[in-house]
């Protein structure tokens, strides 16, 4: 029986991520051992991650795994991934998309439009930061940093009126009772990436990558493609305060970015593009055009 090894961060929802591939492959017929290990990214709690900068934080420990042969593949929150892989790697599997949305959590309130003038709201993200100063200029917006157990604690602590994060992440822990409302993406444009699983392998593996490919699911990987390619051409961190998300109407893959001035509350900058996609060349294509255009509205 073939045996592969999965490395993952140990947080509990990169250890659910990981247990859910785990058994997908098993009932595949394969045997899997999981790797457990530490990142910088789970390491830094005490900054902003955008504080700290540098790209891949969640990964590189991973990588060096699959590097070293003592893991075959890493299971990823695609949010989280490099938007190009050091050399050698690749995105072998992209797998069907949970809820993207965010998700408003409160214990005292139901939505962000029932909040008082000046509330406090937590979250970590500059994409949030700015996508909330937009919808409510009043609100006092606090970095949240930790895992979702850390973060919905500090939330119970009363540091926070309200925290925002993803939808996703408190579904896949079973905290989806958590989640007061959602935020619809019109509202509250997702990350690129968000909500998806990416698995990354080593690019000459193509054993594995065989492997994976009955878990790929090609709509959620078109949608990524193009999300993840107006955040490269943008410069290509997950710290930008940048949102990108697409959803495949009819034939259509409908494209949606917007980008936040950091230093200009409120000033917001949006695009759209739709077209019929065959690949994902021509969907990261696609991405490029939108984010051509939020450059020239004035995006850097
Ligand atoms: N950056 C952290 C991170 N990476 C993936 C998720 C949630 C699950 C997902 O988007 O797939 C989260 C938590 C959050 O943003 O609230």
């Amino acid at each position: 029986m073939t045996q592969f090894t999965i490395a993952t961060r140990e947080s509990r929802l990169a250890l659910w991520q990981a247990e859910h591939v785990k058994s997908l492959l098993e009932q595949r017929g394969f045997r899997i051992a999981l790797l457990g290990m530490t990142t910088k990214g789970d390491q830094i709690l005490d900054r902003s991650l955008s504080k700290v900068g540098g790209k891949g934080l969640f990964v590189k420990e991973l990588e060096v795994a699959l590097e070293e042969g003592r893991a075959d593949l890493a299971v990823h929150s695609l949010k989280d991934v490099p938007m190009d892989l050091p050399a050698g790697f690749s995105l072998a599997c992209v797998m069907e998309r949970e809820d993207p949305r965010d998700a408003f959590v409160s214990n005292n309130y139901d939505k962000l439009s029932e909040l008082p003038q000046g509330a406090v709201v937590g979250t970590s993200s500059l994409r949030r930061v700015v996508l909330l100063r937009a919808l409510r200029p009043d609100l006092k917006i606090e970095p949240l940093r930790g895992n979702l157990d850390t973060r919905l604690r500090k939330l119970d602590d009363s540091q926070y009126d309200a925290i925002v994060l993803a939808s996703a992440g408190l579904k896949r822990l079973g905290l989806g009772s958590r989640i007061r409302d959602t935020f619809d993406t019109e509202a509250m444009l997702p990350a690129a990436g968000q909500g998806a699983l990416g698995i990354e392998t080593r690019a000459e593996r193509p054993d594995v990558a065989a492997a994976l490919a009955p878990l790929a699911h090609q709509t959620t990987w078109l949608c990524v493609a193009a999300e993840r390619a107006v955040s490269r051409a943008m410069g290509g961190s997950c710290s930008m305060p940048l949102a990108a998300h697409a959803t495949l109407e009819g034939e259509y893959l409908q494209l949606r970015a917007a980008w936040g001035d950091p230093d200009q509350a409120g000033r917001l900058v949006t695009a759209r593009a739709a077209e019929i996609v065959a690949d994902l060349d021509e969907a990261a294509r696609l991405g490029e055009e939108v984010a051509a255009k939020l450059r020239a509205g004035g995006a850097h």
